[in-house]
């Protein structure tokens, strides 16, 4: 049996719940003993009993105290089975605290992508810890959603295959949107401005869409996949296409943002008709390119052949060039969205668990 704490039970978040309470009847056993969100935490009583899954909103609302980060992790970390921390946030705050988490003794998943992308020191200070503690580290969700682009390349490298080039589609969000936008041999369609709200209504974008906008989501997915393909890449020199108009960078609210948007649809008609011309569509790509040196992420206008230009709803695609395989090993689905999420998120605790019986 595995405990697990669940940090962040928002969109993705309630929905791994969803997931793992369908799944109670099944071995191996996960039982979730503790949850909280940013305020409030709800920890198991009786002590280590399973929190009921059925009921955990409200009983997080009835029964929670205030939420309190030590508090919780020294309840999970004491447990008497071993036990995983799931972080569900984007909290930078949450992602720093890993390193403590694996000296406590536990395992680690998570969708966030800031400790695997931020600065350098926390992310070798986590792949230290892990090693040295002997516990695990899985996040496959933060790239890709559950499409298993981590687990892949990790496998390519581990049994001694050269990376060429990785190249894809990396955003959920912005895949939809320029799918929608910029469909091979179509004049018409919705505005870019309406295009962003469905997007973020259907939940692919981050909680503010211009972090999805201004390729820092994208940027971050290159950084991981450079960083374990062993590139030395960071978010302050990898160069990033940011397509959120200038005067809307600094607004305060996302909701200002999307208010606002529709002044610019102008100009990016003008982008697509511009690609159209050349019979082209435009698609934001993440490029790791360990041979070249030409990593990056940009807006780019793609033949209405090219295999990207073809895609649909939120797909992301992830093209793998290596030695083994010249013809690139591609890796295509959803991308983005609560239910793939956390489908990686599950899959991941359930990997785990799995090891931990062996
Ligand atoms: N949506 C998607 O398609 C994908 C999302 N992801 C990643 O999944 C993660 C979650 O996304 P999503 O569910 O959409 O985000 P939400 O904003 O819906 O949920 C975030 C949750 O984290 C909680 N939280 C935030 N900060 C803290 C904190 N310091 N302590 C405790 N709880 C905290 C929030 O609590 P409160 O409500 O109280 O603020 C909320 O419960 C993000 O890292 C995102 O990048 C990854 C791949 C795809
Ligand atoms: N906002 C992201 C969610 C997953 O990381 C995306 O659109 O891909
Ligand atoms: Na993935």
């Amino acid at each position: 049996m595995v405990n697990v704490g669940i940090i962040g039970v928002g969109l993705v978040g309630s929905e791994l719940i969803s997931q793992l309470a369908a799944h109670a009847n099944s071995t191996p056993r996960i039982s979730v003993i503790a949850l909280t969100n940013s305020s409030k935490q709800l920890l198991s009583t009786p002590t280590y009993s399973p929190i009921d899954l059925s009921t955990w909103k409200q009983a997080l609302q009835t029964q929670g105290t205030t939420a309190n980060l030590s508090a919780f992790v020294d309840y999970v970390s004491n447990s008497p089975t071993p036990a995983i921390i799931v972080d569900n946030t984007a909290s930078q705050e949450i992602a720093s605290q890993y390193p403590l988490f694996l000296k406590k003794g536990l395992h680690v998943v998570t969708p966030n992508k800031k400790a695997f992308s931020g600065a350098e020191t926390l992310y070798k200070e986590i792949v230290e810890e892990a090693k040295k503690n002997k516990k695990l580290v899985f996040n496959e969700s933060t790239v890709g959603a559950g499409l298993p682009v981590i687990s892949t390349l990790k496998d390519l490298i581990r049994t001694g295959d050269k990376i060429n080039r990785i190249e894809g589609i990396f955003s959920g969000t912005l895949s939809y949107i320029f799918n929608e936008f910029s469909k091979p041999g179509d004049d018409k369609g919705k505005n870019f401005s309406e295009i962003v709200k469905i997007a973020k209504d259907n939940g692919y974008t981050e909680p503010d869409p211009r972090d999805d906008l201004n390729g820092l989501d994208v940027a971050r997915k290159v950084v991981i996949l450079g960083r374990i393909t062993g590139m030395n890449l960071s978010l302050d020199t990898l160069p990033v296409e940011n397509i959120v108009p200038e005067p809307l960078r600094n607004l305060a609210t996302s909701s200002e943002f999307l208010s606002r948007l529709s002044e610019f649809d102008s100009h990016f008609d003008n982008l697509k008709q511009t690609a159209k011309n050349n019979n082209q569509t435009l698609r934001y790509v993440g490029v790791i390119d360990p041979i070249g040196g030409e990593s990056g992420v940009k807006l780019v206008s793609l033949p209405s052949s090219h295999p990207f230009a073809s895609l649909k709803g939120s797909d992301n695609i992830i093209a793998f060039t290596t030695q083994r395989f010249p013809n690139p090993l591609i890796i295509q689905g959803a991308g983005a969205g609560a239910a793939v999420t956390a489908f990686g998120i599950f899959s991941d605790i359930l990997k785990i668990a799995d090891r931990l019986e062996s």
